[in-house]
């Protein structure tokens, strides 16, 4: 028995040991493949590319994965992989964006967690308002901003379109945050002890099944973040907010309900705005405004549709300013550095009041 007891223990020591081993060539390697990395990203830079480019990822993941020969251990490698590459990703970031970046909110607000996956190592500035982040990025103040655009339950955010459309910023990007909604409350509270809840109206609506399932009044609050906070400060075990699990966990609630949303699909689209343009992705978005003659639009429409761009979004807003004026933002699919997209500006900006190539990204 205690030679049996041995033997395992020398089995587990010797598999630790080649463990540390391989970690260790496993680092030399990483550092090795960031060096590889941060000349990508300096090319990037020089060529104004994007840093995410799917097209490059699947075929490492491919290549990957028939680098391994066990079926049992492939797709833990090819997961391993993305997660390299998701790192290699915010490490570009980290380069690209040198400095810091913006969002509109408190800690913990879903921006905010938008803004660490995005760029953990950067310093992360929050603005009062939308319009305060793009100006920030347009005094060079901040090297990007992290603004939400639209909800896959609750539609756009309006007032972000009025000002992708005031200033002469870019999307650099898109990132889609799945909005898992928690009950979270001082901790010694329990589901049989809320009676009321406190959110965002727009976080109470979308969890407004579970808020009336289990009968608690809701009462609104500026946002998720603020009302965890005030939730924590009243310590009053009667009472429960809804925010994230990142957002519990900063205030020290507990989570008392996760994922009460009626969509488990809930999420949040944010795109990243800066001051420079990206020159590749596979989508792209235009703005542009007509003149009030009859089929204007449709003659738009037309071009884009004779050029083969697929239109994926259309929508028509009114100009503040201009009282019964309105401006156009459609969003398509294809490569902008293109002769067909270079034809298609061309065109466009013959045919409409005024015209702008707004960003230009990868959508996978
Ligand atoms: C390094 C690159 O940037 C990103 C990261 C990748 C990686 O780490 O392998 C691959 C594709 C890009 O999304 C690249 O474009 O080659």
């Amino acid at each position: 028995m205690e030679n049996k007891k041995t033997e395992q223990e020398n089995k587990l020591a010797d598999a630790r040991k080649t463990i540390n081993e391989v970690d260790a060539a496993l680092a030399k390697l990483f550092v090795q493949r960031m060096d590889a990395v941060a000349d990508v990203i300096a090319y990037k830079m020089e060529h104004g590319l994007p840093v995410f480019d799917p097209v490059r990822e699947k075929e490492v993941l491919v290549r990957c994965g028939d680098a391994i020969d066990s079926d049992a251990y492939r797709p833990y490698f090819v997961s391993f992989m993305e997660n390299v590459m998701e790192q290699s990703k915010r490490y570009q970031r980290s380069v690209l964006f040198d400095g810091t970046v913006g969002y509109q909110g408190t800690e913990g607000a879903y921006a905010q967690i938008a803004l660490s996956k995005l760029f953990p190592s950067h310093r992360a500035q929050a603005f009062e308002t939308w319009q305060d982040v793009f100006e920030a990025v347009m005094r060079d103040e901040i090297g990007c901003g992290v603004i939400p655009f639209e909800n896959s339950y609750t539609g756009e955010v309006e007032e972000v379109l009025d000002l992708l459309y005031r200033y002469p910023v870019s999307i650099r990007e898109i990132y889609d945050l799945k909005i898992e909604h928690c009950l979270v409350a001082p901790q010694g509270a329990s589901i049989g002890t809320i009676q009321e809840v406190v959110s965002h109206p727009q976080a109470l609506k979308q969890c407004g099944g579970y808020i009336k399932s289990h009968g608690f009044h809701a009462t609104a609050y500026v946002n998720t973040a603020l009302a965890a906070e005030h939730v924590a400060k009243e310590a009053d075990l009667h009472k429960a907010a809804i925010a994230s699990k990142e957002t519990a966990e900063r205030f020290g609630l507990s989570v008392l309900a996760e994922k009460i949303s009626e969509s488990a699909q809930n999420t949040t689209r944010f795109i990243v705005i800066a001051k420079q343009p990206a020159n590749a992705g596979n989508h792209f978005s235009l703005l542009f405004t007509l003149r009030h003659d009859a089929g204007q639009l449709a003659a738009v429409m037309q071009i884009i549709a004779q050029h083969g761009f697929n239109m994926e979004c259309v929508r028509s807003k009114a100009v503040h300013d201009v009282p019964w004026q309105y401006y156009f933002y459609v969003e398509l699919e294809g490569d902008a550095s293109s002769e067909q997209a270079k034809q298609l500006f061309c065109e466009m900006q013959v045919r409409c009041t005024t015209f702008r190539v707004l960003g230009v990204y990868y959508k996978s």
